[in-house]
């Protein structure tokens, strides 16, 4: 099986508000995928779905093989165990060292003795560069070394999938650069793949090997990344562009303007 995530025909609503309209998108193994959309285009709900923890009004999506909508809470849990999930707002324990934020997952969720938990601690933070920081406070991290300590908690379960949503915002150059490289290493060292959901193209496009584009609820346009790059599509165009007005557009849905002014209907 080369996908590792299938969605097929995704329709989600919040009530009467269709907010998915019919994704269909893969992740395949190895690979690196971003998924680019304004905001409010139902992002953050499409990786709600990925993890099992909302319900489609319609279609499915699949993860090694099982459709989510289909587990039990039990088996669900168990499955989600493959992924890992590294959000904008690091999560961490504030009140928990480093070394106690990354065993906190593996106690909850292995029987592994004290010893093995210290040596997958330790190997995991080494694979971010920081297994000399695991007697810190969150308190006492930079910013970027936050987001480095919780995508070393992300790989504690040895998931098959890793998704960051918004992995990049509010990080000074450097430390975006440093988020992004290792997004790529972890991936390929560790044999996973990776959902990176962004705004931020430029470093995004180092790294990302696919990109979807996403639009009130569809996918727009989709492709390799050196595709994407010299793409014409004004969807691809406004993105990388960044371009205030587009077939994204800038004023909200209202009468003609002149209309307005006049007082008429
Ligand atoms: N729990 C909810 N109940 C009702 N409407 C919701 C809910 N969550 C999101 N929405 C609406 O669904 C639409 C898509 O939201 P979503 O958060 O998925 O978009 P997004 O692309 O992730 O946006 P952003 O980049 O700003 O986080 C928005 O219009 C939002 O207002």
């Amino acid at each position: 099986m080369d996908n590792l995530l299938e969605v097929d025909n995704l329709h989600h609503a919040y009530g009467e508000r269709a907010v998915l309209k019919g994704i269909n998108l893969t992740i395949p193994r190895g690979k690196v995928v971003g998924i680019m959309g304004a905001s409010g285009s139902g992002k953050s709900t499409l990786l709600r779905h990925f993890t099992g923890q909302l319900h489609p009004s319609r279609g499915s999506v699949k993860f090694m093989g099982q459709v989510l909508h289909e587990l039990s809470n039990d088996e669900l849990y168990k499955l989600r165990l493959k992924m890992g999930m590294m959000f904008q707002v690091s999560g961490l324990f504030t009140d928990l060292s480093v070394y106690e934020n990354m065993a906190f997952p593996l106690r909850e969720n292995t029987n592994l003795p004290e010893e093995v938990i210290r040596d997958l601690v330790l190997m995991k933070l080494q694979a971010v560069g920081l297994r000399n920081a695991h007697k810190l406070m969150p308190s006492q991290l930079s910013g970027g070394m936050e987001r480095r300590v919780a995508m070393a908690r992300a790989t504690a379960t040895d998931p098959a999938l890793i998704i960051y949503d918004e992995p990049f915002a509010g990080l000074d150059p450097i430390s975006l650069s440093t988020i992004a490289n290792l997004i790529r290493k972890l991936n390929d060292a560790l044999g996973i793949s990776s959902v990176v959901v962004t705004y931020d193209l430029a470093e995004s496009l180092k790294i990302v090997d696919y990109i979807y584009f996403i639009h009130d609820g569809v996918v727009v346009a989709e492709g390799e990344t050196s595709e994407m790059i010299g793409s014409q599509d004004p969807f691809v165009r406004q993105f990388l562009h960044a371009q205030p007005d587009g077939p994204v557009p800038f004023h909200y849905p209202s009468k003609p303007y002149p209309d307005e002014l006049i007082g008429k209907g």
